[in-house]
């Protein structure tokens, strides 16, 4: 692999001893893995069921390494959102953001999803996460994912930080820093990326990601846990960042992550001296099984002394402010069920002996959406979701979206047509054919039926004399 000899020599400045062995990391072969979406199925039961051999990541509780030449894509469980494929060292920072259910998280640069699906998991359905990524495209991508992964507690937005920072000041309990770098821990698994880098794109995303990170601290309530991430080595975008963000934000504390033994330490004298910045976690490629990544886990202390808890207090009346002038320039929006498309949503539930979770069900053009609590100053927000997107008002009746059926399991709807993992069936219905000769059973009825690849939702299809209507969301269908 032909590095830029001024990346080289940065490095032999950074890493001293260690320089050949990290140089000798790129001709070995990269790593392999994938994360197991906990909403659908355990790490122990994958371990035991899983399609093709596996192997767990001794610091991801539920990530498996596999070998390159098996492609999990192409497998049908794929397709019903039971894995994400990602690189074992991009695993760590959502790990290592504790997120429990009912918590309010924002991951905002999420897309295009890698560790906005895993913190959709840990909240179970329970709090929000809100997802943002500025460019619209990839934010596609990531509503994509978290879909396909069943999440339904979600608000994914396309916005700059800074504007989401006027309408949730001091809102979230947890906050993923993902930020845009200079990538090069990723020449590996993405060698095109040797080719863009430059000391001043390091220089241009150190920039940047201050930015982003004031944005972000703004958005953390007191007491609130932040995780600041790269992928990258270069010192200007880790400690160099995180070091920057504690001068100016004395309230901000470093944590130390849950260790592994693998992981090095941050290095102060990278970051300005602040000897606290050894709590930082780096991974690197010739130390242990990771491409390299760089974390820092923050926590805003609660007001203390006088004159930071006066500081926090102005902070906090400027930003209320700011959400009462928003609130006054916005009408609010209109979202309640017509009483026509009630009648008829209802009688979809019934019929496969549905219930929806608590929650508010709105409707929007025709289309009806299960959203999470959110204050009102979102409005004027960019966003692609508000919520689950159940379904859209036909005709006179209710039809299912493919992103109700992925939250679905088959214990909650009664008619429910299961497709074995080996079966040219399942194939059929992934490439959107009809599938002929279906035999009404205990379980697969006429009418709506929830698709399913053994235990695993894939989408809908409308069963008729043994004929089954496919109903699989056209864009996701296999070529
Ligand atoms: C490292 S990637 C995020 C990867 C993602 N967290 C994952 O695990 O899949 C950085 C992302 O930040 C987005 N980005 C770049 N500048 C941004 C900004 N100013 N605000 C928010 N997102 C930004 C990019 O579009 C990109 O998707």
């Amino acid at each position: 692999m032909v590095l830029p000899e001024q990346f080289k020599n940065r490095m032999r400045n950074m890493l001293g001893d260690e320089y050949q062995d990290f140089i000798d990391s790129y001709e070995m072969p990269r790593q392999y893995g994938l994360r197991v979406n906990t909403l659908k199925v355990s790490p122990e039961e994958f371990g035991e069921m899983a399609p093709f051999p596996v192997e767990r990541i001794p610091w991801i509780k539920n990530g498996f390494f596999y070998k390159e030449g098996i492609f999990p894509a192409r497998h049908p469980y794929y397709a019903a959102g039971v894995y994400y494929l990602q690189e074992p060292s991009a695993m760590t920072p959502a790990s290592r953001l504790s997120v429990e259910p009912g918590d309010r998280v924002l991951d905002l640069c999420a897309a295009p999803g890698g560790k906005a699906t895993e913190l959709a998991a840990r909240l179970k359905g329970k709090g929000v996460l809100v997802a943002n990524d500025i460019s619209n495209s990839r934010a596609r991508a990531l509503l994509h994912n978290l879909e396909l992964f069943g999440a339904a507690n979600i608000f994914v937005t396309n916005e700059i930080p800074a504007r989401l920072a006027e309408s949730f000041p001091g809102y979230f309990d947890k906050i993923l820093v993902d930020a845009p770098c200079s990538g090069e821990g990723m020449f590996r698994k993405d060698p095109d990326v040797i080719g863009s880098w430059s000391s001043e794109r390091v220089d241009f995303f150190a920039k940047q990601q201050r930015s982003i990170v004031k944005s972000a601290v703004e958005m953390l309530r007191p007491g609130g846990v932040m995780l600041y991430s790269t992928c990258t080595f270069s010192a200007e975008e880790n400690e160099g960042t995180v070091g920057w963000l504690l001068e100016q934000n004395p309230e901000l504390e470093l944590l130390k992550l849950e260790p592994y033994e693998g992981f090095s330490e941050g290095k102060p004298e990278w970051g300005g001296g602040n000897e606290t910045l050894s709590c930082c976690v780096r991974i690197w490629p010739h130390r242990m099984n990771g491409e390299g990544h760089f974390m820092a886990l923050l926590r805003k202390r609660t007001a203390g002394s006088e004159d930071e808890r006066k500081r926090l207090e102005q902070q906090e009346e400027k930003q209320q402010n700011r959400v009462k002038r928003k609130k006054k320039e916005q009408p609010k929006a209109e979202g309640k069920l017509e009483a026509e498309e009630k009648k008829h949503l209802e009688a979809f539930l019934r019929e496969g002996g549905a219930q929806l979770p608590c929650g508010r069900v709105e409707s929007r053009g025709g289309k009806a959406y299960l959203v999470p609590e959110m204050p009102d100053s979102v409005k004027g927000i960019r966003f692609l979701r508000n919520g689950l997107y159940l379904g859209e008002f036909k005709k006179g009746r209710f039809e299912p979206s493919e992103a109700y059926a992925m939250y679905l399991s088959p214990e909650c709807y009664s008619k429910v047509l299961s497709f074995g993992a080996e079966s040219e069936q399942v194939e059929m219905y992934l490439r959107g054919e009809t599938v002929f000769d279906i035999k009404v059973g205990e379980k697969c009825k006429n009418g709506w039926n929830l698709v399913c690849v053994d235990k695993f939702s894939l989408g809908w299809g409308k069963l008729s004399n043994g004929v089954l209507k496919n109903k699989y969301l056209c864009s996701w269908r296999k070529n």
